[in-house]
């Protein structure tokens, strides 16, 4: 076979690692985590018990749970004067490219940063985490003109987090759904922001690199910034019916709408998406108002029928954020945190089994031409 033939332009369908962390299996409809489908694991167990299914390989025993959530919170403080460095950016620095910068300076930080071992990358995965709720708080307060919060270490990890987005202890419905959502967006096998995490991570370049990489990757609209362009397009429809006319015009001019169609996911729902449509319709009966829930539903019903497609994560999971009172600014920043448990399990799987990336090409353009 030659090279070219094997071309799989956005490399669709091609197999690009061996991974015992995760794999979409689309025909039994489950997203296994480790053994475990990722929707039960949403529904049963908490963030904090995927940390440990990700990071240490097994679900965490109500004693290893305790041990994960007193580490987490034992290294959540940020070296002293660390959030200055968003009082110097531009206010209007998109917040995920704050985040991008955050976690490269933290690099400088880590006495172990060069230390690819298992348990040394493990130790920074939790370091990670435990200070990531900080930088993407911190650096949203900061660049609107707020003061930081201090962490509540009384709180849960995921109440905590919301705490210090928006300064209010969350009630327990709240908490119990943000938790989920950090839960459903914590690892998702290969999408682009992994593999690219995971190509960084091929020429021995730390944890804090390979992250930094995706980061860069998890912004563009085709991936993780879809939730916030979900968001921007139903508030700019104001009404079911303003939301009606949008997807028909955008479907006339051939226009992608955000939140519909996914890599993986061409012919069914993403099974996120359904587990977000139920928080969203919880959330919108405290709350007392389903408008958004009635616009996003009118969404996927003229979606099938005119294009075939079907709501990704992003779709649901954006009026959750925004019923949960979060800036829309941040709604890619949290998946990108609550994505760091399956990047990290990711680096330190290469670490520990590398093989550099290094593809090759179907060259296109002239030969044999002379200076
Ligand atoms: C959590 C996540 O990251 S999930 C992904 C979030 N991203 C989005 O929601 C962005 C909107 N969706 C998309 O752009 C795409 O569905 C992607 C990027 C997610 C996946 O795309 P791919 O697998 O590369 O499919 P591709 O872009 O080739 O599209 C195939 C066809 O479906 C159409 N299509 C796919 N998604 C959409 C969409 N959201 N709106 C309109 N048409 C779409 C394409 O126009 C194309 O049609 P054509 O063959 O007539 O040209
Ligand atoms: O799998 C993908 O390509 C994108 C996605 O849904 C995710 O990263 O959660």
């Amino acid at each position: 076979m030659t090279i070219q033939n094997k071309y799989k332009p956005g490399l669709e369908g091609v197999i690009a690692a061996e991974t015992a962390i995760s794999y979409l299996d689309t025909e039994a409809e489950e997203i296994v985590i480790r053994g475990y489908d990722l929707i039960e694991l949403a529904d049963k167990k908490i963030y904090l018990d995927l940390i440990g299914v990700l990071l240490d390989g097994k679900l965490p025993s109500e004693e290893e749970r305790m041990a994960i959530a007193a580490e987490l919170k034992q290294h959540n403080e940020l070296p002293p004067g660390f959030l200055d460095v968003y009082k110097i950016m531009p206010s209007k620095t998109n917040l995920m490219d704050a985040l991008r910068s955050g976690i490269s300076v933290l690099a400088g930080y880590d006495p172990d940063i060069e230390d690819r071992s298992i348990t040394a990358n493990r130790n920074k995965a939790m370091r990670l985490l435990a200070k990531i709720p900080n930088i993407v708080a911190g650096s949203y307060r900061i660049m609107n003109g707020k003061e930081p919060i201090n962490p509540d270490k009384e709180l849960s990890y995921s109440a905590n987090f919301l705490y210090l987005i928006t300064g209010r202890k969350p009630g327990y419905l709240e908490e119990d759904i943000f938790d989920q959502l950090l839960t459903v967006y914590s690892e998702h096998e290969m999408p682009n922001s992994t593999f690219t995490a995971r190509v960084i991570a091929s020429t021995h370049s730390d944890i804090y690199g390979a992250l930094t990489g995706a980061v860069a990757s998890l912004k563009g609209h085709l991936h993780g910034g879809a939730n916030e362009a979900v968001m921007r397009m139903l508030l700019d429809a104001e009404s079911p019916e303003g939301f009606r006319k949008m997807l028909y015009d955008k479907l006339a001019g051939k226009e992608r709408v955000m939140g519909f169609g996914h890599r993986v996911y061409m012919d069914k729902m993403d099974p996120r998406a359904s587990l977000m449509k139920t928080a969203l319709k919880k959330l919108s009966t405290e709350k007392g108002d389903h408008s958004l829930l009635e616009m996003c539903e009118i969404g996927e019903e003229i979606m099938k029928e005119e294009k075939g497609l079907y709501p990704n994560l992003d779709y649901y999971a954006a009026p959750v954020y925004y019923l949960l009172g979060i800036p829309i600014d941040l709604y890619t920043p949290i998946f990108f945190a609550a994505r760091t448990a399956g990047l990290c399990a990711h680096v330190i799987e290469q670490h520990a089994n590398n093989r550099l990336f290094r593809p090759r090409v179907n060259y296109t353009g002239p030969r044999h031409l002379h200076p």
